[in-house]
Parts: C-alpha cells; structure tokens; sequence
C-alpha cells in the first residue's frame, strides 16, 4: 500500500508565517518514512486546485484529438535545446530497456520554451500548462524541505539546489494512451508505458480514473497506484537517490495494458510535473560517497531514461 499524507501543516494554500522545523518534524519524519520504507506517496490536503488539472486534461484531449499532421507541426525537435518540449509521436516512446514502443502519445511543456505552441488549434495548452508548473515546482519545494527535515539535514539543503529564477528543466508532460482496440494483442513486453525511473527530484502523477499504473515498492513487489481522487501522487526521482545515497531510490514505475480487464477498450490520460534542481546544481552524494558530484545538466544528458529515437 502507498501511505497516504496528511500535508496540512505545509500546504499549499496556507500563507501564514511558515511553520519552523519543529512544527514540521512530525510531518518530516512520516514524509521520509513512507519514501525511503515504501517509495512512493499519494499526498492529500496538499492546498493544490486540482482543478486545473482537469482543466488542462480537457484541453489536452483536443489537442489529442486533432489530425496527424497537425500535431507533428508541434513534434519535439532534439537540436531545440529544451529538446523534449512539444509533442511525441504515437509509438515512438521507447522505455529504456525496452525495444517495443509504448502505446501512448504525449505533449511535454517547457516554461523556457522559445518556439511555436499550437494556440490557433488548441487554445489554453500553452497557458493552462505554464499555470500547472508554478505551484507544482512551490509544492515539490516544500516537500524537499520536508525530506531535507527527515534526514536531519539543514531544511535548505535541496530547496537551495531548486531556486525557481533560474535554469532549469522543471516539466510537464501531458498523456494520452489510446483506447487499445479489442482483441489487439500487444507484442512480447508492449505496455501503455514500460518500467522506468525518472531524472528529477520528485515527480507529481495526476491520472484520470482509468488505472494501470503500478509502482515497485522498497520490497521489489509491483504494486498499483490506484488513483485516489483529491490525492497527488509523488515518486522518487534519480536526482534524489543521489543526494541521499540510495536512502531515497528512485522509484520504478510502469502503466499496463490491463488485459481482460473492462478498462482495456478505454483511452487513459494522465499529467506528470517532472520537477527538477537548476541546471547548474551540482547533484552527488550529500553525504556518503556513493556518487561523485556532477551538473545536473551534464548528468543527464548522459542518461538516457525513456526518450530514444
Ligand atoms: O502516465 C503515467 O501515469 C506515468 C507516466 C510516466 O511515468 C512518465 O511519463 O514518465
Ligand atoms: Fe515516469
């Protein structure tokens, strides 16, 4: 089972003075329980309007829904710098060890992002996106404080590598795994997403009601992670393990193609916020000696997750 947080004493929405480490070690110590004994959380009473997501799940859908060759106006183009902003071709997803392509068709937003958005089809992509990504980096700081809190380290030990001013690679992907036709038999290792980990610090799934994702726990077990309505679900990034030196793993996770089940003939969308240190942070054992120091940027650019052409 993934614990379910109680995040009131830091949310969101609260604008009080901020609570000091004191009032938060409680809160800390079950926040950096659940992620280093299981390695996943969903968090509730995080102060975040869920509504947006919805929002952006309905904007979404059309931009989906439009023709082929008017999506791949808007493919990702790998020379642009930011290179993963902008969409992602049906069946072209290939996990990282996986040879098979994923079922799914994906819209990643970039806030530096310099190039066209598809606005004239699909007003509000562009803008209910950007919208998402301020509170999410807000609420993925404070959850770095917290776990910061649980390890005993200084409270501004990660917040200090995750300044919201500067470069970086925060990100938002929006997804669509089509409905998977009756009878389709999906090739040896084909799945809506296949087995992987993510780069950042932590990553925010937000899922329609469909289902299909599973996480593996701490024990090796694949579990699901049923959607849980009001909740946001939280995984452990790469970035992350480094800092703590595999104390927090980064969290493997997947989405089935749920074979037999009702949901099978049904299209699943979800929102994934990818949050991010600066460009420049330098990432690597905070303690320990487990991984040697290296900009966060340089690291992944060598690390080769789920994108591959
Ligand atoms: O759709 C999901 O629930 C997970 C997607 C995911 O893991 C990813 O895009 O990195
Ligand atoms: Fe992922």
């Amino acid at each position: 089972m993934i614990p379910v947080i109680d995040f009131s004493s830091y949310r969101l929405s609260d604008v009080r003075s901020p609570p000091s480490d004191e009032d938060l070690a409680p809160l800390a110590d079950e926040v950096y329980k659940a992620f280093s004994e299981v390695g996943a959380i969903y968090l509730k009473n995080h102060g975040f309007d869920l509504s947006l997501v919805d929002e952006y799940m309905k904007i979404s859908k059309k931009f989906f829904s439009l023709p082929k060759d008017v999506k791949e106006k808007f493919s990702y183009d790998k020379e642009a710098g930011y290179m993963y902003h902008g969409y992602h071709h049906l069946q072209e997803h290939l996990s990282h060890d996986s040879t098979v392509a994923d079922m799914k068709e994906a819209y990643n937003t970039y806030p530096q992002w310099k190039g066209e958005w598809p606005d004239e089809y699909v007003p509000g992509l562009k803008d209910q996106g950007l919208n998402i990504i301020k509170p999410c980096m807000e609420l993925n700081n404070r959850i770095l404080q917290t776990v910061a809190l649980g390890l005993k380290w200084p409270r501004d030990t990660l917040t200090k590598l995750h300044s919201t001013d500067r470069p970086s690679h925060n990100s938002m992907r929006t997804l669509y795994y089509y409905p998977v036709p009756e009878g389709y038999k999906p090739k040896p290792g084909q799945s809506r997403c296949g087995k992987h980990t993510d780069t950042g610090s932590f990553t925010f799934i937000f899922q329609d009601n469909v289902g299909g994702l599973e996480i593996k726990n701490v024990s090796g077990e694949w579990i699901p992670a049923t959607p849980l309505p009001g909740a946001i679900l939280v995984i452990i990034g790469h970035a992350t393990q480094c800092w703590t030196d595999d104390k927090l793993k980064a969290t493997e996770h997947r989405v089935g193609v749920p074979d037999g089940d009702v949901n099978i003939a049904k299209g699943r969308q979800s929102v994934i916020f990818f949050g991010d240190p600066d460009n420049d942070a330098m990432i690597g054992s905070i303690e320990g000696t487990k991984y040697q120091a290296a900009r966060y940027d340089e690291y992944t650019a060598d690390f080769i997750y789920d994108i591959q052409k």
